[in-house]
């Protein structure tokens, strides 16, 4: 995997499920991180390939959940990203996914409550030890490439020498969100930080925070040195951040993000997830629109909602000849 001038789109939990992965790439993103999957929960899962939609499927044995959905179409540039605290867990979870993956990365920026107390995210950023033990061990018995992402430490120092300890593991590169754990996300990202990692660094510093527009993928890399950028918001409000021709109107995006929703089967949970998180941003969740997206009850609905019925009954009319 070749991290080196690359536009990327970032773990997003709940949202960053396939049909957004998918729709960042048709719009150019080049790399495509998949939302975080606690170990815990991933060593209890098991492949299967879902001839149904034409999907390689890691579903919770006993819950008969899809944990993680991926296809051979993205095999090259999805990142499956893990929250871990334990190296011998991150390892088990991540030799049940490697061989349908481009990459693994390990998320030391998460700063919820949830993650922190499960000494995962942006806990595992005051124990380089543990970073070091984690990364090692996956570095050594896996083949696919092992990333991982970081926040800003307290001082630009700290930062630096930690970055300095995890590029000493072997990993392929280091994505660097431009903020600290206590920061808001209205906080500004603070990218001459990063530049100090990139220029203390060989491997590859993806830099992460506040890009909004196409524009500012070159704004970031200029600020910072990076030559690679990833970006979340920006993403999830429009996909078509990545494209070099300029924004597509968000009605369109969310119309084909519902027809790769549909293809995919996504789950209607993380549909409407991603569909109220794009409206709100735009809108109102208390106007028609959202309220029906609310309201909905699976993809049916949304495909009723957003004028795609007659795709939805041809997709599902397929499968059912098919199988
Ligand atoms: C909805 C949402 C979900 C996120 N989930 C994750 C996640 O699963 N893993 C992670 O490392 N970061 C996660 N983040 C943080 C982003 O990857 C990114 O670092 C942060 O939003 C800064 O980038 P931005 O300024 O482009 O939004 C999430 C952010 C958002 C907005």
């Amino acid at each position: 995997m070749d991290y080196e001038n690359k536009l990327v789109l970032a773990p997003m939990v709940r949202v960053g499920t396939l049909p957004l992965r998918l729709l960042a790439a048709q719009y150019g993103a080049d790399i495509t991180y998949g939302e975080e999957i606690i170990d815990h929960k991933f060593v209890k899962c098991e492949r299967r390939v879902n001839e149904h939609i034409g999907s390689t499927d890691f579903v919770e044995k006993g819950a008969e959940s899809v944990v993680f959905r991926t296809c051979n179409q993205e095999r090259n540039q999805v990142v499956f990203q893990l929250g871990t605290s334990n190296a011998v867990r991150a390892l088990t979870a991540a030799q049940i996914v490697c061989k349908d993956v481009a990459a693994i990365d390990i998320n030391m920026g998460c700063p919820r409550s949830f993650s922190i107390s499960g000494g995962m995210g942006a806990a595992l950023l005051t124990k380089p030890e543990l970073i070091h033990d984690i990364l090692t061990t996956l570095r050594r018995n896996l083949v696919t490439p092992v990333t991982c992402k970081i926040r800003l430490l307290k001082s630009s120092q700290d930062t630096v020498e930690l970055a300095r300890r995890i590029e000493k593991t072997g990993v392929s590169a280091l994505a660097v969100h431009g903020r600290r754990v206590a920061d808001r996300p209205r906080d500004p990202a603070k990218w001459s930080e990063i530049a100090d990692i990139v220029a203390a660094l060989s491997i590859p510093v993806i830099a992460n925070g506040d890009v909004f527009e196409y524009d500012d993928f070159q704004h970031i890399k200029d600020a910072t040195g990076a030559s690679s950028v990833m970006v979340a918001r920006g993403a999830l409000w429009n996909a078509s951040i990545f494209s070099p021709e300029g924004k597509v109107p968000w009605d369109d995006v969310k119309r084909e993000y519902i027809r790769k929703s549909i293809l995919w089967d996504n789950d209607i949970k993380s549909t409407k997830h991603t569909l109220k998180e794009m409206i709100m941003h735009y809108s109102s969740l208390e106007l028609p629109e959202g309220k029906a997206v609310i309201k909905s009850e699976c993809l049916a609905d949304l495909a009723q909602l957003y004028g795609e019925d007659k795709y939805y009954q041809i997709v599902n009319a397929k499968r059912f000849l098919v199988n």
